[in-house]
């Protein structure tokens, strides 16, 4: 829109002129009204014998309304000049035409002349009126840019001056990039002729971030450019690594594919942690701030559409808790009111438990291998897909590092399976996360570890002691512990990126409550064949035996698990003894279970690769009515076989298979426990003879609508 009509849009709104003399017209229609107007004032003029001078003040007037508005609105002088004249020839053809008869040959022929001489006046000057707006903007764009390429220029003076002073080499700088967090910029230099290399500047780091009298903790770092001859500086201006920030709000969907962000660079950028094919290995001494590193890298798995998080914390359950207690304890709500799922997908706090889990692991990646050789086959790869559909589990193993080289053999045991998941899983979409305190030395040298966890993160905090960082990143250079002395703050490297200082972000109670909130309906479920291979182990994890020792650890305050005071959970259910007529632990994981029976199945929602995503069927069989006296844990593992076999659902011989090993449990047994489940509705019979199978009825074909 041009700036006449803006104007004449405010000017009316605003005070709504009686006259408006800056009436928007085309070059078209400004002709036809000035021309027809002029001819109608003739005629009328010369019938009423009105005195000529008239319409020659009419006009004089109107050039000048049309002038003081031009101005008003800045109309180039050539545009003022046309509408003047338009206003003048068109009054000077009415006071001739008054006098001499407008109804003549002439008066009519001069008439048109004139309305094709106004509409072509007026159509050049809108045509320039236009161009001067955009030279306008154009020029304004210059005045930008060259203030920037000014700023630019200084720098690139100021650098060339300080590494020849420093470095005695003049470069040439090619290129200055501010970077658009605003912490500092790069600067792309050629090095001069004569064999100078990029190391060079390099080796001189300090001197140069000393000379440039950056703020402590920024630097001037040098790396190679796009050929030999060509050197990267990047310069730091502001020390982010000493500023606390909170984990990004945005707490949108993610991927193992698409790597999960696990802190910032000193230039306030993102590292991301590719953990499809890796495993990890992050190394923090006590306070250096691994927990809640810990706390931030579950909050990226969460957040993921494709990522199952199994967690292993033998210490306390720190790490896993607040990811689960939240939604156990039914203080958080999804918007519709109906419960949500914790944050992890499963905790292992005791010894045994993490057996199961990591045995349950081996099984998953075993039946994988097995079960999806077509999916292989068709995708020509070795590498399982991992989708929403087949989900990744990642496991994380607090103080994981510690296990692998206790001298204790109880442990080790747990050590080697850890070290088997490592060895036959990456294939098939099982990574580990696994931190520790320090003493790396021996997980180090395993072979293993070295060779699958290749994303590693040692924080610092400024501990000195015992921080072995050519061990944790070998081939870097350059990397010392007091470069981040601040908690959060050390180097992270990974196959992408390499090792460098970093910080993860600082996440409280309130980011983990809104993050298991917000993403509780993201999660995937495990694929039907891993789920069938994980079986009961994996169906019945959050039974009330299997919990039990969330009661000891949930204490009333939780929150000191990320070393804040105020701000922490408040697990008030856990002191509410009016709503628990047993005991406060025991109702509250009651109500958990029935939350997660009525909402998800206790057991997972296999969902086949043939299968839609979709948020988990609400109504799921409430196993806690089922839990009688006479509900032995045979039969629950029958049921919870039973659930786990999906739509395709299973037989008697299947189950008393499986729980022959455990329970002795014999195939009449099982025969009995079917009849029965297909009497009462939880199961449903399919098929006829040697092709009878049992469907849960959450999986059952032509499950009728819940009531
Ligand atoms: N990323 C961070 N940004 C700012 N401050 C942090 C960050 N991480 C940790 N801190 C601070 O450091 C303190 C200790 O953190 P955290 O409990 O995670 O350390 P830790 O290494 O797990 O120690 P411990 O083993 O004793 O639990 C926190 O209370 C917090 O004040």
């Amino acid at each position: 829109m041009s700036s006449t009509a803006t104007a004449t849009k405010k000017q009316q709104a605003s005070s709504g002129p009686v006259l408006d003399w800056a009436a928007g017209h085309g070059p078209v229609t400004g002709a036809l009204s000035a021309t027809t107007g002029a001819f109608a004032v003739a005629t009328t003029g010369a019938a009423t014998h009105m005195p000529p001078g008239w319409a020659l003040a009419v006009g004089a007037a109107g050039a000048l309304g049309h002038t003081i508005v031009g101005l008003r609105v800045r109309n180039a002088g050539r545009t003022l000049a046309t509408r003047a004249a338009s206003w003048l020839v068109g009054a000077g053809w009415t006071t001739w035409a008054m006098t001499h008869g407008p109804l003549t040959w002439a008066a009519l022929g001069s008439l048109a002349t004139m309305g094709v001489g106004i509409g072509a006046a007026a159509r050049s000057s809108a045509l320039f009126e236009e161009a001067r707006e955009e030279e306008a903007i154009a020029a304004e764009r210059r005045q930008v840019a060259a203030d920037l390429s000014a700023d630019r220029r200084a720098i690139a003076a100021e650098w060339v001056d300080r590494i020849a002073r420093v470095c005695s080499i003049t470069v040439r700088v090619v290129g200055v990039e501010q970077w658009e967090t605003g912490a500092g910029y790069s600067i792309d230099a050629e090095l001069p002729a004569g064999g100078a290399t990029w190391n060079k500047i390099a080796a001189e780091s300090a001197r140069l971030s000393a000379d440039a009298r950056l703020p402590h903790g920024c630097t001037a770092t040098a790396s190679p450019g796009v050929h030999q001859g060509r050197v990267i500086i990047d310069v730091t201006t502001v020390n982010v690594l000493e500023q606390e920030r909170t984990y990004p709000s945005d707490y949108g969907p993610l991927s193992v594919h698409t790597g999960i962000p696990w802190g910032y660079r000193t230039n306030a950028e993102q590292i991301l942690a590719y953990l499809r094919e890796q495993c990890a290995l992050i190394v923090g001494p006590t306070g250096s701030g691994k927990t809640n590193m810990v706390h931030s890298i579950l909050a990226g798995f969460a957040r993921a559409d494709d990522i199952l998080t199994w967690v292993i914390d033998l210490n306390a359950g720190s790490a896993g808790l607040p990811w689960v207690l939240p939604a156990l304890n039914g203080e958080i709500k999804a918007e519709d009111g109906t419960a949500v799922r914790p944050g992890i997908d499963w905790l292992a706090g005791t010894y045994d438990e993490a057996m199961t889990m990591l045995d349950t692991a081996v099984r998953v990646a075993k039946q994988r291998k097995m079960g999806y050789q077509d999916v292989l086959s068709r995708a020509n790869t070795d590498l399982l897909p991992i989708s929403a559909k087949v989900p990744q589990i990642m496991l994380v193993i607090d103080e994981g590092a510690e296990i692998l080289a206790s001298p204790d053999r109880h442990v080790r045991k747990l050590g080697d399976k850890i070290l088997e998941v490592i060895r036959i899983a990456r294939a098939m979409g099982i990574r580990t996360v696994l931190t520790a305190l320090g003493a790396t030395g021996s997980v180090l040298s395993n072979l293993m570890i070295r060779r699958e966890a290749k994303v590693r993160v040692a924080l610092t905090g400024g501990e000195k002691e015992g921080m072995d960082l050519s061990k944790m990143f070998p081939g870097s250079r350059g990397l010392r512990v007091e470069q981040a002395p601040y908690k959060g703050a050390g180097f992270m490297g990974t196959p992408e990126s390499p090792a460098a200082l970093f910080k993860a972000w600082r996440i409280l109670p309130n980011q983990v409550r809104e993050i298991i909130a917000a993403t509780s309906e993201r999660h995937p479920t495990l694929d039907t064949v891993s789920a069938k291979a994980a079986g009961p182990a994996y169906a019945r994890r959050w039974d009330s035996e299997r919990t039990a020792w969330m009661r000891e650890q949930a204490t009333p305050d939780v929150a000191g698990t990320f070393g804040t005071g105020d701000s922490g959970l408040k697990l008030s259910a856990f002191n509410r003894p009016e709503q628990a007529p047993v005991s406060p632990e025991d109702e509250m994981l009651r109500q958990f279970r029935e939350q997660i029976d009525a909402q998800f199945g206790t057991a997972p929602e296999p969902q086949g690769p043939e299968r839609d995503d979709g948020p988990p069927a609400a109504g799921g069989l409430n196993l806690s009515a089922l839990r009688g006296e006479q509900d032995s844990p045979a039969q629950q593992a029958a049921l919870a076989l039973l659930l786990a076999a999906g739509r395709e659902g299973t037989g008697a011989s299947a189950i008393s298979r499986a729980l022959s090993e455990e329970h002795g449990t014999s195939r009449q047994t099982v025969v009995g426990w079917l009849r029965d489940w297909v009497k009462d509705g939880t199961a449903v019979r399919v098929g006829e003879g040697t092709k009878a199978r049992y469907v849960h009825r959450q999986h059952a074909p032509e499950q009728p609508p819940e009531s």
